[in-house]
């Protein structure tokens, strides 16, 4: 039987600049820019650190995720999977770290040499650009996340199942 050489991810910290190809990171301390002070100075708001994206005949929605399934490192990436019609954001509302696997949205499907990998450290939030692939929400801690995303007529789902024993490894932060 074939065996072939299964790719290996490292992830990185999470930072804005570093997943810009990928979409926004959601994040109060990384936004590039100053605040702008409202409601006669009593709050700050960090504005637009994500734009949601639909086609003409969606909608965005926003939902809550109770994730109380959490994995620990290293995984082997099974599935990946896109939005081709819309963005699709996840902030945690509790300090709920989660994995963070894209591609390219212009890939045909998940190329292992085109993945990137991050962990977001729980305070940080992120907007998937409309079509690229991502790992499906992984988290490192049980938490609730707000989610932010595309509803509304057609197919807004592409997935990509990895071969057995082909899906890349995903090995802990520090190593
Ligand atoms: N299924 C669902 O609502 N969420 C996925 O798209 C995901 O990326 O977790
Ligand atoms: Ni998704």
């Amino acid at each position: 039987m074939h065996t072939f050489p299964r790719s290996i991810l490292r992830p990185r910290r999470l930072t804005r600049a570093d997943f810009l190809p990928f979409g926004d990171v959601i994040d109060a301390g990384d936004t590039g820019r100053t605040p702008i002070a409202i409601n006669g100075g009593t709050c700050l708001r960090h504005d637009s650190l994500a734009l949601v994206e639909t086609d003409p005949a969606g909608h965005a929605a926003l939902s809550l995720f109770f994730a109380h399934e959490p994995v620990s490192l290293p995984l082997v990436i099974e599935v990946m999977e896109r939005h081709p019609l819309g963005s699709q954001a996840f902030m945690p509302l509790n300090r709920c770290r989660f994995i963070v696997v894209v591609g390219p949205a212009e890939d045909p499907r998940p190329r292992p040499e085109n993945l990137q990998a991050f962990i977001s450290d729980g305070r940080q939030g992120v907007s998937y650009r409309r079509g690229t692939w991502h790992l499906p929400l992984t988290v490192l801690d049980t938490g609730h996340l707000l989610v932010v995303d595309r509803k509304g007529p057609g197919c807004n789902l592409g997935e990509h199942v990895f071969e057995p024993g082909t899906g890349p490894l995903l090995l802990p932060q520090d190593l």
